[in-house]
């Protein structure tokens, strides 16, 4: 396409009649403002502005949801009766041997030791299974035919399973491999890439508390585009709760469908809020009168937030939490302890920061408060199960110290949150009464029990607590949004049973998480943001076990390694893992083939020939061995060379990330920039710092695009500096959806999502160079992006909408004029939408479509080849 074309396809564009967009959800219709009795108007409305993120210019993130540490996923799927509540649970054994305990790791589960647990919700595509407990039934207590019906534990009611299947339990035995002697999972029926296998909803989610402030906490939006653009004039419509004053809602039906979960953890809030003020003016009060702090110093006995209560194992949940020394105050509501570190540094300032507690804290502590409400294994009508979490591994007994040290002080935290409302009451009556009279809070504290209040939610001792926050760590999941963005902590127990695989065949994913909110809310399943499914992302064979990562698939192995070893206690043997080491002790009898080189730790050849150089091997005992594997010559670096680019590549990384914190994107992007042109030179794109870079500097060079862009609000937007932006953003998602795609064993597999979203993003930075090549130059008596312009244009106003609140920035970055020629753009953009559809379909299931950026690519496709068909005829040119 000829450069006029583009202008054509330009000018055609600029002339369209306004159109719905459809890359951005329409502004609500009916912004519920008949607020909730307990809805508290007040609104927040720097904070939310913030929030209003771009579509799909988030932050970096991890590639998909996992397992925390945070271990890092519509329509109706075929899964019926998916979040039936009436749905009985199945029997599962209490005393389940600790996955990959002494003795459990060397022997397959054969037929006598395994209980078929069919899960209610899973039963049509995915099966649990475990070991039977020593005492448990009999092999012959387990019957199976062949079709329509299902192995069942006699006694108990046989369960039919729709459709007709086939296996046997030698493939399930067979496919036991990755963590015998503890739960995993496997396929019913063969699936096909982007297969939904399960849907669910957790049985605990709470958002991010980074984001409380920015987003409803029952559906996770952002306020809608309509409130985030007034946010700045405080018109922000996030109504916060009138109890709490912490939690926000977008309306009150969101606000009443959370008030379940939501109940005890408003008492705990406003609690610890007392407590905390309660606190602060004692601190104060004590250096006017030392008489009164000596009282309140015995009354606490001096280590009070460090106390668990009355426990017999007390002290060695104590020993732990203060094995490696000073007890350090993790992400919690550790005030107490946060006013003892102001003390040693002998800071008298009056004014005290209230720190709320971690998203995880939140999670787990729901989790006790249901299950209080209704019994272990019961169902809560309101929110879900609350019944599993006993059954998951904890590994308390296999954490190296510095992780149980962390993990104990956690507990101790959590124990104090959760006995924040009966500590406030006994300290100064019912918090009903609103907030405490300084007068009163002065007097002393009245007799509390902390071990009372916890034994009153069912905890009996110190170490179960612990446990409770051991197995939360190793079996919750990063809740996400539909572009891989993190937005809280989720739980479930079902989608814990699934093990971990560095080649997964698998992913949990949000496929409409934290959607905007579409004034007519809906919750049912498909479209409620919290649901989150398992996806085939390759073919599956019956019996094969399912397997997800935890971590991020594009680190390298010794980082794999130890974030698995250091939180879930386990070497992964998977067959990528086995190469990699074999790669680093080349002696041994693995030894992959010669040719392969991990993508992740390649170094390209000197000579530009296109191979590489496996790094793992440069730096083993064994580097004369290391030879491009295409042109056998030597590497044209060294070890330390290498070592010493990772070295400076992680000093910019950490330079830039802290930059762009600060929302200094146009420095965070020159950081970058000073050592990426020798990076490329010497680097495939998938080596892992360098891929890590290329993300960042995306990231940055979005954000300084869309303030120059927002400058219009004082001086006139810059355009040639966010075309600048924009174009330089494309070439490095360019390059980093290279690095997900190199070699003939990429880091992630197509249609993994990670690599979808990668793709898509790249695709929606093509649509906004080319509303770019569409605009009117800057200057020209046209609005800068008008309501009514291109679609396009609204992906660059989103952006825009995100960084307002920013301010915009000085763009000394501009030195390249943009390179690259309209008719490219159109077609990249549509090859990369192309692409897209395809690979998020994997992804995030094809029964969704994708998910919500699945459906975002559909449209934004189906309008380009709409504008292209009517190009063609006006012009009458060709378009391929
Ligand atoms: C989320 S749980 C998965 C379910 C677990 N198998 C169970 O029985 O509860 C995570 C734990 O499973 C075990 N695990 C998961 N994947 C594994 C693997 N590939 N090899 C060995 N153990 C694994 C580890 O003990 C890990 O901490």
């Amino acid at each position: 396409m000829s450069s006029s074309a583009a202008s054509s396809f330009a000018a055609l564009k600029a002339q369209r009649d306004a159109r719905c967009n459809p890359l951005l959800a329409p502004p609500s219709a009916s912004s519920d403002d008949t607020a909730d009795p307990i809805l508290d108007a007040t609104s927040s409305g720097a904070a939310a502005a913030a929030a209003a993120a771009p579509i799909g210019f988030g932050r970096p993130s991890q590639s998909q949801s996992q397992p925390m540490p945070m271990r890092s996923a519509a329509q109706p799927t075929p899964l019926g009766g998916a979040n039936d509540p009436r749905a009985p649970r199945p029997h599962v054994p209490r005393n389940k041997p600790e996955p990959g305990a002494a003795g459990s790791r060397v022997r397959l589960p054969d037929i006598q030791d395994l209980e078929l647990r069919f899960d209610a919700i899973s039963s049509e595509r995915a099966l649990f299974y475990a070991p039977l407990p020593k005492n448990g039934p009999s092999p012959a207590d387990f019957r199976t035919s062949s079709a329509a019906s299902a192995f069942s534990p006699a006694g108990g009611t046989p369960r039919s399973l729709s459709g007709s299947y086939s296996y046997s339990y030698s493939q399930l035995l067979s496919s036991s491999f990755s963590a015998p002697g503890g739960w995993a999972a496997a396929g019913i029926s063969a699936c096909r890439p982007g297969d939904v296998l399960l849907r669910l909803r957790p049985e605990v989610a709470v958002l991010s508390t980074a984001l409380l402030e920015q987003r409803c906490s029952a559906c996770y939006s952002p306020p809608s585009p309509a409130d985030a653009s007034n946010a700045t004039a405080g018109a922000n419509k996030l109504q916060r709760c009138s109890g709490c004053k912490v939690l926000r809602y977008c309306s009150a039906a969101c606000q009443r469908r959370d008030w379940p979960s939501h109940r005890d953890e408003c008492k705990a809030l406003k609690a610890i809020q007392q407590l905390h003020t309660y606190r602060s003016a004692l601190r104060q009060q004590r250096r006017l009168d030392q008489r009164l702090a000596d009282r309140f110093a015995k009354s606490h006995g001096g280590s009070a937030p460090f106390a668990i209560g009355s426990f017999q194992d007390n002290d060695e949940v104590m020993a732990a939490a203060t094995a490696t020394g000073e007890p350090h105050g993790a992400d919690s509501d550790a005030d107490s302890a946060d006013a003892d570190a102001d003390a040693k540094r002998g800071d008298t300032s009056p004014v005290d920061r209230l720190r709320l507690p971690s998203s995880m804290m939140r999670a787990l502590a729901r989790w006790i408060w249901a299950r209080s409400r209704i019994g272990t294994g019961g169902k809560d009508k309101a929110s879900g199960d609350a019944g599993d979490l006993l059954e998951l591994c904890s590994h308390r007994e296999r954490y190296a110290p510095e992780e149980l040290q962390q993990q104990a002080q956690l507990a101790l935290h959590l124990a104090q949150y959760l006995t924040a409302h009966a500590r406030a009451a006994a300290t100064f009556g019912p918090v009903s009464r609103g907030e405490a009279n300084l007068d009163e809070m002065m007097q002393p504290e009245a007799e509390f029990s902390q071990g009372d209040a916890l034994r009153a939610l069912g905890i009996e001792s110190a170490t179960e607590l612990l446990d409770l926050v051991c197995q939360f760590s190793s079996n919750s999941f990063t809740l996400t949004d539909s572009d891989l963005n993190p937005l809280g902590v989720c739980m479930h127990a079902s989608m814990a049973m699934l093990n971990h695989s560095c080649t997964p065949n698998a992913a949990v994913v949000f496929p409409f998480g934290g959607a905007a909110r579409s004034g007519q809310q809906n919750w049912s399943d498909g479209e409620d943001a919290k649901v989150m499914q398992l996806v085939a992302l390759r073919a599956i064979e019956p019996g094969e076990e399912l397997l997800i990562s935890y971590v991020d698939v594009a680190d390298a192995y010794e980082q794999r390694r130890s974030a698995l070893q250091k939180r879930y206690c386990f070497e992964c043997r998977c067959e990528l893992c086995r190469k990699s080491q074999a790669r680093r002790a080349p002696a041994q009898p693995f030894a992959p083939s010669s040719h392969w080189v991990d993508p992740r730790t390649a170094v390209g050849c000197a000579h530009r020939c296109g191979g590489w150089i496996d790094g793992a091997l440069l730096e083993s005992a064994e580097p004369h061995a290391a030879k491009c594997n295409k042109c056998g010559s030597p590497a044209g670096v060294s070890a330390s060379d290498v070592a010493q680019d990772r070295e400076h590549t992680r000093d910019a990384l950490t330079r830039a990330s802290r930059l762009l914190e600060r929302n200094e994107a146009e420095a965070a992007w020159n950081e970058c920039a000073t050592v990426l042109p020798m990076l490329v030179e010497r680097y495939p794109p998938s080596w892992q710092p360098l891929f890590q870079l290329l993300r960042l500097s995306t990231t940055c060079l979005i954000e300084a695009g869309s303030n120059a862009l927002s400058q219009h609000h004082v001086e006139g937007p810059n355009e040639s500096a966010a075309m600048y932006c924009f174009d330089e953003a494309v070439r490095m998602q360019m390059l980093f959806v290279a690095g997900t795609q190199a070699s003939n064993t990429p880091m992630y597999a197509k249609g993994h999502p990670a690599r979808a979203i990668a793709i898509a993003t790249l695709a929606k930075l093509a649509l906004a160079q080319l509303d770019h090549v569409a605009r009117p130059p800057s200057g020209s008596a046209q609005p800068v992006l008008p309501d009514h312009v291109a679609p396009n244009a609204t992906v660059c106003r989103a952006a825009v909408d995100g960084t307002n609140a920013r301010g915009g920035q000085t763009l000394s970055i501009l030195r390249d004029p943009p390179s690259v020629p309209d008719e490219m753009r159109v077609d990249l953009a549509k090859q990369l939408l192309v692409q897209a559809v395809e690979e998020l379909d994997i992804g995030f299931g094809r029964s969704n479509q994708g998910g919500r950026t699945g459906h975002e690519m559909r449209a934004a496709l189906n309008e380009m080849q709409q504008e292209l068909q009517l190009l063609a005829q006006t012009s009458a040119m060709s378009v391929s």
